[in-house]
């Protein structure tokens, strides 16, 4: 008779995720909660079990009598749990569960299970577990940090009439140039490829480094586009900025003569992103603020409420030169700036964004506008230089001059692999340009996290591809 009634009752409660409980109103309702122990504790006639289901950062606190048969009721260990919700007498929580029945659905041996209950593991240490990582507090914040992010990007050009493109993940174009490509050919030999030129798609094929190209062709058709995916680099610098496969937000306008009018979408792309996880996120985006990045949160609320900054390439090399820093590389116009100048430019400008325009003409990519300011030849483009990052975004208004892009790219020897990105500017030509922020930087950048590698669920560089 027991066992009937207890089937009866489980089978006609609700099943609700473990946030809705929590913020339940509703007392004495009899639900289910399927999820995984994050803690055990017994007591004399109780026992108290924190279930976690992904939903929330807090815990469902789950009462059970001692009766109940808990033997593999071990932390680390998937349940079902079926009971009555109930205002909690502890303040630790507002509602709890008290549970008629616990199933355990997967056992799991604590003793070999890498993480500890009310072990503070470290990023670096869960960073071990790939396949397990998402079940500690710090990642799974993360990963719904992450999750509502992406919404949140999506919302801002929605919300300000951008066109989404999927612009393609294989591409024959290396947009930057700058030879950092993998190449992509079939495993295996059943295409009969041989080294006599037969590609799969006729010519060499890449993952690609960037969308801007293709999101060029769209402002042709579009004011306003954006694309937001997975972009690669075959980079071989293992650094805690970098990663062989990363996100990238990428926007594109047309109509569009001021790098003012780039910076505004970027500065407006960051704040009400970071606006939005403060609202929506706010337990978890503390969780990193109070024990992972301890001081990033005041890094943040000065962010939001100043204005970034705007210098010049040309003023950040006189700002370098005139400081008394020894640096590695020694800052001259012409050259890039290095990873310790960017540091020091931001910290220069009080820790607030900085937006650095106007780069030496030959250091940027064949599309980038000429600015014609001989005798210091610059090109309209501009990088967003962020605390704990460095560069953040990078953008340009593209040279829409026929005869001057045709002459740039005769001069890279590119006008027939471009002959399409030239007809662009034949017609129908628009003034425009665009930028990209890299998604996992703008997640470290609000966290406060230190390494890359951590911000992303499966990370890529090189040498590690496990997974
Ligand atoms: N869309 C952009 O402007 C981004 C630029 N192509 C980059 O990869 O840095």
């Amino acid at each position: 008779y027991i066992i009937l009634t207890k089937r009866l009752y489980s089978s006609t409660a609700k099943r609700i995720r473990v946030r809705d409980a929590l913020n339940s109103l509703e007392t004495g309702s009899i639900i289910k909660v399927q999820g995984w122990v994050r803690s055990v504790r017994s007591q004399k006639h109780n026992i108290f079990l924190h279930v976690s289901d992904g939903s929330s950062l807090q815990p469902l606190q789950v009462v059970a009598s001692s009766d109940l048969n808990t033997r593999d009721l071990t932390f680390g260990c998937a349940v079902d749990v079926t009971g009555r919700l109930e205002k909690s007498p502890s303040k630790k929580q507002s509602m709890e569960l008290q549970a008629n029945r616990i199933d355990v659905v997967g056992e799991c041996n604590p003793v070999d299970f890498p993480f500890k209950i009310k072990g503070h593991h470290s990023l670096e240490y869960i960073r071990q577990f790939p396949h397990l990582r998402c079940r500690t507090n710090a990642f799974s914040s993360l990963l719904r940090i992450r999750s509502q992010a992406t919404a949140a990007i999506h919302a801002y050009f929605r919300d300000n009439n951008y066109v989404q493109i999927h612009t393609p993940v294989i591409t024959s174009n290396d947009c930057e140039g700058a030879g950092e490509l993998f190449q992509v050919e079939p495993a295996g030999n059943e295409w009969n490829l041989d080294k006599e030129n037969h590609h799969f798609f006729s010519v060499p094929a890449y993952l690609t480094v960037s969308g801007q190209l293709h999101l060029e062709v769209m402002a042709g058709a579009f004011p306003a586009v954006y694309t937001f995916g997975p972009t690669f680099r075959a980079e071989n610098s293992q650094t805690r900025r970098h990663l062989a496969e990363f996100y990238m937000v990428e926007a594109e306008l047309a109509f569009t003569e001021s790098l003012k009018d780039l910076m505004k979408v970027m500065e407006g792309l960051f704040k009400t992103t970071t606006e939005n996880l403060l609202s929506h996120c706010a337990e978890d985006v503390e969780l990193f603020h109070k024990y992972i990045s301890p001081g990033n949160m005041e890094q943040v609320d000065l962010m939001m409420k100043r204005n970034f900054n705007v210098i010049s390439y040309t003023e950040a090399i006189d700002i370098l030169n005139r400081s008394s820093e020894q640096f590695t590389f020694k800052p001259e116009w012409g050259c890039d700036l290095q990873t310790e100048h960017e540091k020091y430019i931001v910290q220069h400008c009080g820790n607030v964004p900085v937006f650095v325009t106007d780069y030496p003409y030959e250091l940027k990519p064949f599309y980038a506008r000429d600015n014609q300011d001989q005798p210091q030849h610059t090109a309209a483009a501009v990088d967003l230089l962020v605390p704990g990052v460095g560069e953040l975004c990078g953008g340009s208004l593209r040279e829409e001059r026929l005869e001057l892009l045709r002459t740039r790219l005769e001069k890279a020897g590119l006008n027939d692999t471009y002959a399409w990105y030239l007809q662009l500017r034949e017609f129908g030509s628009v003034p425009h340009g665009g930028f990209g922020m890299g998604f996992e930087r703008y997640l470290q950048c609000v966290l406060g996290i230190d390494n890359i590698k951590d911000t992303i669920p499966f990370a890529r560089f090189s040498h590690s591809c496990v997974l």
